[in-house]
């Protein structure tokens, strides 16, 4: 399977491990301009409790994946492009808004991202849906295998939106939105449901700042630990919603 093309960096948790991570050559080393949104809301905290919960289920876990994307969505979305439409009410003409062409793309990064799928789509019915297949690689987390691409061709002009629930090394994140922007994306919004700061700074450094680029959590938790999980976190999302499969 194919790996992202090389760039060296220490894994702040584990310094001896060395990523391969795809940026473009512009973007190497540079400092891009993100916009990071932390939601505050007593009902994210209460959703994002029970997710976290080793003793939550799967279903559980996986209606409250939907839930919070779609309080996430609500921050994320605050650009969309709108135009205006005359339409008439039953008591008056007046001048609405609809969302703008070209319709906006969401791509989920699997498998986790999956889970954060239908929530979006019941909000933005009209986007278009992409999909990248990722994983990390677990003997070396800050590497990751990419197993699909299945994206337009032309993402120019479009407004992007990534959907993923955990941003832990970062590694994952800058490389998908490469991918994005080999198509000419430069508006891109990632939804992550819990971020760790090592990860946050590590995409700070590494995203292409010719790209509009916007990250919204629910939460930036303390660390990662030795394996470049996320500390508290809630464990592998992917396992959590699917089940372990390797
Ligand atoms: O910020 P990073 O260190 O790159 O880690 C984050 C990535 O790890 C998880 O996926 P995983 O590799 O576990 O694949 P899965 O969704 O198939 O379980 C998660 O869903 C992200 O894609
Ligand atoms: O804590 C983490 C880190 C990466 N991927 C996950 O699913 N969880
Ligand atoms: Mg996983």
């Amino acid at each position: 399977m194919p790996r992202n093309s090389p760039l060296s960096f220490p894994c702040p948790a584990s310094p001896t491990c060395t990523p391969r991570i795809s940026v473009s050559p512009a973007a190497t080393g540079s400092l891009g301009a993100m916009e990071l949104h932390v939601l505050n809301h007593p009902l994210v905290e209460h959703k994002l409790t029970v997710l976290r919960d080793k003793n939550t289920p799967s279903s559980t876990f996986r209606e409250l994946v939907s839930e919070l994307v779609m309080l996430e969505a609500y921050e994320a979305t605050r650009d969309l492009s709108v135009v205006s439409v005359p339409i008439e009410t039953p008591v008056a003409p007046m001048t609405g808004k609809k969302l703008a062409e070209p319709r906006p793309i969401i791509v989920p990064v699997l498998r986790a991202g999956l889970g954060m799928l239908d929530g979006m789509t019941r909000l933005i019915p009209t986007a278009e849906v992409g999909f990248l297949g990722m994983k990390r690689d677990e003997e070396h987390p800050t590497q990751q295998i990419t197993y699909a691409n299945r994206l337009p061709e032309d993402l120019s002009g479009r407004q992007c939106f990534l959907i993923d629930p955990m941003l832990a090394t970062g590694g994952t994140l800058v490389a998908a939105t490469h991918y994005l922007a080999e198509r000419g994306a430069k508006d891109v919004t990632a939804i992550n449901i819990i971020a760790a700061p090592e990860g946050i700074k590590y995409v700070e450094e590494h995203i292409d700042p010719s790209i509009d680029f916007k990250v919204v959590v629910c939460a930036v938790d303390e660390r990662l630990n030795e394996k470049c999980y996320i500390v508290p976190g809630l464990g592998d999302a992917g396992d959590r919603l699917y089940g372990v499969i390797d």
